[in-house]
This record gives structure tokens, sequence and C-alpha cells, in this order.
């Protein structure tokens, strides 16, 4: 019998965010369900580090992003505290900070699941975009608004759509400002599955749990894989760095750090006979 992850616990008090943990898998949840649970820049500065403390916590394997409620996973920037150049913060300072958290989702060693019930609208779209896998509710609703709103997302929002669900129907998309149902999403490869939205956590924590069962420095390694040309140099990097933490575990690494220590020249001759 297929268990639902009930027994959430909280993890941090933040306003605008929950951030509660189950399993090895911590949930992030968007609460502002009176505005579609549209993001403004405190809502991202909450997610931020929402996601820093998931990234460094050594017990939590994969992290689910949901919104609070059936109406909306996000319904992107929050338009009421939008200025003339930007998301306006509580201290009077113009923010795009999104952006930021895009990055960071993309660069999280660890699998990112979008949990999505009701509307993924323009920013809150390319929100669950950049996740690693999406799983929808049969009442998700998908689009881009920016051309529609003054504005638009010329980045990930756009290169990476169109890397995930191809050019034409990318551009579609943003092109015509249509909303999209579960199903048409299915079909163009925009989220793995759709599910009832009784069963939408259930399925998601599924997915969570089997991914919790495989080697983490797999998943890592192939996540920094798929995202390192997208991301060019900043994805290298980051496979790169990946690469170094494992050569490092090596005893061929360690040769060189204990050569240095022992102020003596380093012996690889034993480590080149490798094809
Ligand atoms: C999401 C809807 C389709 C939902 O429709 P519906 O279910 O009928 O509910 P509503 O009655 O419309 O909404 C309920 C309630 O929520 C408020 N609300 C909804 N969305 C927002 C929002 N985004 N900001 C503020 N408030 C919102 C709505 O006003 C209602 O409140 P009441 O008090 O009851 O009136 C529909 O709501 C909808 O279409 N919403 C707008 C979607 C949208 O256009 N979002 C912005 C897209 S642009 C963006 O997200 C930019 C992201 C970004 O940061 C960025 C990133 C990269 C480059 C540039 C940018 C950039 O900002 O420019």
């Amino acid at each position: 019998m297929i268990r639902t992850a009930a027994d959430w616990q909280s993890r941090h008090a933040y306003s605008d965010i929950r951030y509660e943990f189950a399993e090895g898998i911590a949930k992030i949840t968007i609460a502002r369900p009176q505005k579609r649970n549209a993001f403004r820049p405190e809502t991202v500065k909450e997610l931020i580090d929402a996601f820093h403390r998931a990234h460094h916590d050594n017990e939590i394997g994969a992290i689910i992003l949901a919104g609070e409620g059936p109406d909306a996973f996000c319904s992107g920037g929050d338009q009421t505290v939008r200025g003339a150049e930007g998301y306006i913060d509580e201290g009077g300072t113009p923010h795009l900070n999104v952006l930021d958290l895009q990055m960071q989702i993309r660069r999280l060693p660890k699998p990112v699941v979008a949990m999505v019930a009701g509307y993924a609208i323009g920013g809150g779209h390319v929100l669950h975009l950049v996740c690693d896998l999406s799983i929808a509710a049969d009442n998700a609703r998908f689009g881009q608004t920016g051309p529609r709103v003054g504005s638009f997302d010329a980045g990930l929002g756009a290169g990476l759509l169109a890397r995930t669900i191809g050019m034409k129907k990318a551009k579609e998309i943003w092109l015509l400002c249509r909303q999209y149902d579960a199903q048409q999403a299915l079909a163009m490869g925009l989220v793995n599955t759709v599910v009832p939205l009784a069963r939408l956590e259930e399925e998601t924590v599924q997915w969570c749990r089997e991914m919790l069962q495989l080697s983490p420095m797999a998943l890592r390694m192939i996540k920094a894989g798929f995202n390192a040309d997208t991301d060019g140099l900043a994805g290298i990097q980051e496979l790169a760095g990946n690469a170094t933490g494992l050569f490092y575990q090596t005893a061929e690494g360690q040769e060189g750090r204990n050569a240095w220590l022992e102020r003596r020249p380093p012996d690889f001759a034993k480590y080149r006979k490798r094809p």
C-alpha cells in the first residue's frame, strides 16, 4: 500500500512560504493563496533561504516545490508590487530576484519536483519549468502572460522552454499567451505525469521516495549533466565541481594533498596505467 506523506514537520517559520520535512523530503510551499501564490520579493527571498537549507541538509535527498491550495501552483510576480523598475520590497528596493531562484534550483545537486495544482502562470510557469520533474494535478493550467502584462523572460523562460518542448511550441506559448490544460501539457512533454488532484501529493511523494532509493551521487551528476550545456560555462562549472569532489575521494587525489603536507614530491606513477 502506498502511504501518503502526511507527517510533514515544519522546519523553519517564514511569512510567505512553508518549509516542511518528512522521510528525507523537503516540501517548500508558496503560501499566498489569496493571490494565487504570486511571489513578491520577500517570497522569493524566503524561497532562496529555504532551498539553501534543503541543499545543505544531509537528511534531505529530494525537494518538492508546491503552491498552497488547489487553485494555483504560482501565478508569477505579484503585479500589485511591481513598480517602474521591478518588484518593490518592503524597503522600497526593486527586484527581479526570481532569476536567482531559477538558477539556484538548477544548480542544487538534489532533484527538485514541482507539484502543480491549478495555475502555473507567468513567472510561476517558469518556476515549474526549472524544476527537474513536474507532477501535475488534473486541474493544472499552464501558460505565459508576459506579453499581455508588459513582461518577458527571455532567459530560461524562453530557452529552456524551447529545449523542453521544442521551438515551435515554446514560441506559440510566448507569442499567443494561451493557457494549456494538464493533458495538453503532458502531450507536449511539459510535465511528467497527470494525476487526480486528490492524489497529487501522494504521487509526488512516491516519485521522491523512488529517487531516495537511488544513488545520490549518480542523481547529482546526471542532473548537472542535463543542465550543463544550457547553463554554459556555469553549467560546466557545476558538473566539473562534482567531478572534483569525486576526485578528492580517490587515492590519487589524496596523494597530491598528502605529498604537499609531508613536504615531499607527489608519487602519481601508479595511477598512469588506467586506459
Ligand atoms: C492566475 C489567474 C489565471 C487565476 O485566475 P482566477 O482563478 O480567476 O483568479 P483571480 O480572481 O484572477 O485571482 C484571485 C486573486 O489573486 C490575485 N492575483 C492573481 N495573480 C496575481 C498576480 N500575479 N499578482 C498579484 N495578484 C494576483 C487576483 O488579483 C485576485 O485578487 P483579488 O483581491 O480577489 O482581486 C489570474 O489571476 C491571472 O491571470 N493572474 C495574473 C498572472 C500574471 O500575469 N502574472 C504575472 C506574469 S509576469 C511574471 O510573472 C514575471 C516574473 C518575473 O519576475 C520575471 C522573470 C524574468 C524576467 C522578467 C520578469 C518580470 O517580472 O518582468
